[in-house]
């Protein structure tokens, strides 16, 4: 099947809304994180490896904020113990649709999937021993984040783990300004105009939520993580691996 090229911003706007996980972006969102998030096919492969590594027998791994479902069938390539099963949660009814039309098309039946559409906030978290956030805790309103990743961490069996990947916020103006320019200059090199990069920019101001790298391990240990390791970083965009 070919891709659909992210064009969405292109022609400039009279106003510029909230950005939305609609159809229109559910059309080009392949195209639209791989161009827009650096090393995010790296980052969805590795966990896939991660996910073996620390998936255990009879347990949940949840995939929160799944998309169209890329870790969700990276976990689902790798992971090995027996009688895991995997829970994939999207609140836009348009994403998890299409998501369970690529799932259906992806030819490795090993372990179950399951695909709800719903807000991740009620989801219960129990006997997991992998949880994924991939890019998806910058949508949640900052004063819901320390409950949600608390309850995370108590869902989790000993030993288990979240893997969170953001786009992060420095304190220093300076690295800031630094590490935004840089992810200017991927996007370009990956054809987005200047005039794209600005207004997707306008559209996500008010909803996602970069934090520090230092805000993200801190609220981890609050929440009572034993420890958190960089695995990734480019530019502005980071993965931890948190273990219970
Ligand atoms: N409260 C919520 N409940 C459920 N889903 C939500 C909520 N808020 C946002 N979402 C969903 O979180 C996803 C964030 S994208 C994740 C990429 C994916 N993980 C990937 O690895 O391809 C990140 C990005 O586009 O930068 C969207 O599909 C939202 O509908
Ligand atoms: O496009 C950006 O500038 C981003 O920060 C990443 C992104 C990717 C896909 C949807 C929303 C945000």
């Amino acid at each position: 099947m070919t891709q659909k090229t992210d064009a969405i911003y292109a022609t400039p706007l009279q106003d510029i809304v909230d950005f939305q996980f609609d159809e229109r972006v559910v059309a080009v969102f392949p195209d639209m994180i791989q161009r827009s998030v650096p090393g995010y096919g790296m980052i969805v492969s590795n966990i896939g490896i991660l996910a073996a590594k620390y998936a255990q027998a009879g347990s949940h791994c949840y995939d929160l904020g799944c998309s169209l479902g890329a870790v969700t069938l990276s976990m689902r390539q790798r992971i090995n113990a027996p009688d895991c099963d995997i829970i994939s949660v999207d609140n836009s009814p348009v994403m998890i649709e299409r998501a369970r039309e690529l799932l259906a098309l992806d030819s490795v039946p090993t372990i179950p999937v399951t695909m709800l559409c719903t807000d991740l906030q009620d989801v219960t978290i129990e006997n997991a021993s992998v949880v994924v956030l991939n890019f998806t805790l910058q949508f949640i309103p900052p004063a819901e984040r320390l409950a949600l990743i608390q309850r995370i961490h108590a869902g989790l069996k000993p030993n288990g783990v979240l893997i969170l990947s953001e786009k992060i916020a420095f304190s220093e103006p300076g690295r800031q300004h630094f590490h935004e320019e840089l992810h200017h200059d991927f996007k370009r090199a990956n054809g987005y105009s200047d005039l794209e990069i600005s207004q997707k920019r306008s559209a996500l101001e008010k909803v996602m939520i970069p934090e520090t790298l230092a805000c993200h391990q801190e609220r981890l240990r609050w929440a009572g993580f034993s420890s958190s390791e960089l695995w990734f970083q480019c530019f502005n965009f980071v993965s931890l691996v948190a273990i219970k």
